[in-house]
């Protein structure tokens, strides 16, 4: 049985003067997919997440979500059709706590609007916020103003706000930039384990081969706005262009 695909990028182009940041680019996200972008600086990884979440309009091309293409679609638009992401630097209100962070995210999610008979804080919302935390391993931090907190739980709680709208693609803009090497596998694990519930294709950016290697089935390697390879993770990092333009292993 051929998988479902989710999403579906077809001949998608951008440029910025005569930088060319996306050159045609052609690529299938199956339902399940565990999909890493690798590339070195500036070689259009975070464009192709800008514009499939719909912050930035490609210059031609098309982005199919279940076959309709969401091309000028606004990013609140297409994270109501399910496409949801994390930002390399966390988006939280630096002054609420997890709790109330992740109850916001849901609020807007739901597109509840709080009233004198549904308040934000009504008891669904907040078992739901509370749920959320527990899977993300956090409960401890719960009622901690976010400022207060450490890098790696900013990202998790970030994460956790993209996933309490249950989204079909989830896109994680760098997920492990700024935590240590001793955090990034344990930060990895816990939100792969968030996730095996969710029927969501994960994209996720990453600059950490061995994150890379572990965690996704697939990658696409990005080099000045073209794919140069896209296959499993072993034979992409064996590729000799690969090698050449994106990790510098080669000999
Ligand atoms: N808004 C913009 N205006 C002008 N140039 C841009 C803009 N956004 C991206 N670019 C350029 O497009 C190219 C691709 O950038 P992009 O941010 O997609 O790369 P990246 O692979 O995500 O890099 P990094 O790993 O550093 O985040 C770069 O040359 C970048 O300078």
């Amino acid at each position: 049985m051929s998988e479902e695909i989710v999403l579906h990028v077809k001949g998608l182009k951008k440029a910025f003067g005569a930088v060319i940041a996306a050159d045609n680019l052609d690529v299938q996200v199956p339902a399940a997919a565990r999909l890493s972008l690798i590339g070195s600086n500036g070689a259009g990884k975070t464009t192709f997440v800008n514009m499939v979440t719909g912050y930035m309009k490609p210059d031609s091309g098309q982005i199919l979500l279940y076959g309709d293409n969401v091309v000028g679609f606004s990013p609140r638009r297409i994270s109501r059709m399910g496409v949801c992401r994390s930002f390399q630097i966390p988006q939280l209100c630096e002054s609420m706590t997890p709790v109330d962070n992740l109850i916001v995210a849901g609020t807007i999610a739901s597109r509840q609007k709080a009233s004198f008979f549904r308040p934000v804080h009504d008891r669904q919302n907040v078992d739901r916020a509370l749920e959320m935390l527990a899977r993300f391993g956090l409960t401890d931090y719960a009622d901690q103003p976010v400022e207060q907190l450490p890098g790696g739980v900013r990202k998790l709680i970030d994460i956790a706000m993209a996933l309490v709208s249950q989204p079909r693609v989830l896109l994680l803009d760098e997920p492990t930039s700024g935590v240590s090497s001793e955090e990034k596998f344990p930060l990895m694990d816990r939100v792969m384990a968030a996730l095996a519930g969710e029927k969501a294709a994960v994209i996720f950016v990453e600059h950490d081969m061995e994150v890379v290697t572990r965690y996704a089935d697939r990658v696409l390697a990005f080099y000045s706005g073209d794919i140069i390879a896209d296959d499993t993770p072993e034979r992409v990092l064996a590729d000799p262009k690969v090698q050449e333009f994106v990790t510098g292993t080669a000999r």
